[in-house]
């Protein structure tokens, strides 16, 4: 008999995840940040899950979108984007605000929209896959290999967040100069394997932030190295970067702000640029893989709308002959798992992929995923291959429900004024 794949129930849990303070170009993390995780089940009582951004403004979407399910069928996969379309969006949360959760530019209904229908498409992926008895990887064509690499992402960070505020500990230690952030890249591949490494910049003249590359390229010879100050350069230091650190580099990530600075920086560099700043939907694909402004996208399946169109994005970088490679930012193990999924489908991925994921200490999961050798081994059990724990769920749950509003909405800048009273989000270019 053929399974019932119809919706039958939608359920919507924002969470509280515990996050280190990591140090960015807009401030700090926080030490609790939101995720959503959606839950999808069917007629023959199959759950699948998907996770995403956990903010009021996604929740605020999420919420009429899972209304809007029940009834239809896990496997009615291109209806979620005609759904999302009907569920409109507040001027407000759009209008000239610039995402900082994902420090992907100024934010639109779409960009918001897609977010949401992400968690909802590899939730019914998955779901549809347990249904089936195929892992998510088959129902997007199949593997190409058996584990997806991934690169150590390290952080400038306090050892702990400001005195007085509530927060999960870690032995990670801080990181505010090149020894140490070649102590944490040690760490990191002494813990999980990582042979590439990407430091998060923007956070200190760039001069500190070169020695800390020249740093890790001493001590690590031959691994690929990226920096990623988020934008917060002009073209000209964005040049004199590329010049004087761009041989040890495999990629410089969004020096500058934007298409027309990127394709500046492009036009007067050998350095491949990559991004997850500049081009974040396919409108903007168009201007910026014609004026040439980057050499490598990374993809990220929450902006993008689900795993489906990462793969029909990194077809549309192969035909154009641009990278493609993955972004990440605070997530958990399903969306991980996700991620592994898709990247192994994807036959031209040559950069270790982006996760947040070892700096996330909490997990929603029975199993948390290990990196072996830097990788992430491609599950081929059906669905994502993971198992929900809904005690840690309920708990994390229950964390989001204690919050009297602060921790609910990521704001770095905000996260940044306990320490340092006088913070505004810096201008940019920051230098
Ligand atoms: O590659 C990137 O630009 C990011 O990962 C953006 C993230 O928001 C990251 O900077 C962070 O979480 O601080
Ligand atoms: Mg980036």
């Amino acid at each position: 008999m053929s399974p019932d794949l119809t919706i039958t129930d939608v359920r919507l849990t924002p969470i509280l995840v515990a996050d280190p303070p990591l140090l960015n170009t807009q401030g700090v993390h926080q030490p609790y940040t939101p995720r959503l995780i959606v839950e999808i089940r069917t007629a023959d009582g199959i759950t699948g899950v998907g996770e995403t951004y956990g903010d009021t403004k996604y929740l605020e979407l999420a919420r009429p979108f899972a209304a809007r399910l029940t009834g239809r069928r896990v496997s009615d996969l291109n209806a979620l984007f005609t759904i999302a379309d009907e569920v409109s969006v507040d001027d407000s949360r759009t209008s000239s605000q610039v995402d900082v959760g994902g420090l992907r530019g100024v934010q639109t209904a779409d960009k918001l929209r897609l977010s949401v229908v992400s968690a909802f498409e590899v939730a019914c992926l998955d779901a549809l896959g347990k249904a089936l008895g195929l892992p998510v990887h088959a129902l997007l064509g199949g593997k190409v290999r058996d584990a997806v690499e991934y690169s150590a992402y390290l952080f400038y960070r306090w050892a702990d967040h400001p005195e007085g505020v509530r927060a999960e500990k870690d032995d990670w230690g801080a990181a505010l100069d090149p020894a140490s952030v070649v102590e944490q890249a040690r760490r990191f591949k002494e813990r999980h394997g990582f042979t590439s490494f990407k430091l998060k910049g923007g956070v200190f003249p760039p001069d500190e932030e070169i020695a800390a590359v020249r740093a890790l390229a001493e001590a690590f010879p031959g691994h690929p190295l990226r920096l990623d100050p988020n934008g917060a350069w002009s073209v000209d230091t964005s040049l004199r970067v590329a010049q004087e650190i761009g041989g040890l580099l495999e990629y410089l990530e969004d020096p500058a702000l934007g298409t027309p600075a990127m394709a500046e920086v492009a036009a007067r560099t050998d350095v491949p640029l990559a991004t997850n700043m500049c081009v974040t939907t396919f409108a903007e694909i168009k201007e910026a893989f014609a004026r040439d402004a980057v050499q490598v996208v990374l993809s990220d399946h929450h902006y993008w709308g689900g795993l489906r169109n990462t793969r029909e994005l990194a077809a549309v970088c192969r035909t154009f002959g641009v990278g493609v490679s993955m972004h990440s930012n605070t997530h958990l193990g399903i969306s991980l798992a996700a991620m592994t999924h898709v990247a192994s489908t994807v036959p031209d991925l040559h950069h270790a992929c982006d996760s947040h994921y070892p700096w996330q200490s909490e997990d929603v999961l029975t199993e948390r995923l290990v990196f072996r050798d830097g990788k992430v081994a491609v599950s081929d059990a059906p669905g994502l291959g993971v198992e929900l724990d809904r005690d840690r769920l309920d708990f994390l749950h229950r964390r989001w429900q204690d919050d009297d509003g602060a921790l609910r909405e990521r704001d770095d800048a905000a996260a940044m004024r306990v320490a340092e009273p006088g913070w505004v989000t810096p201008s940019v270019p920051r230098w």
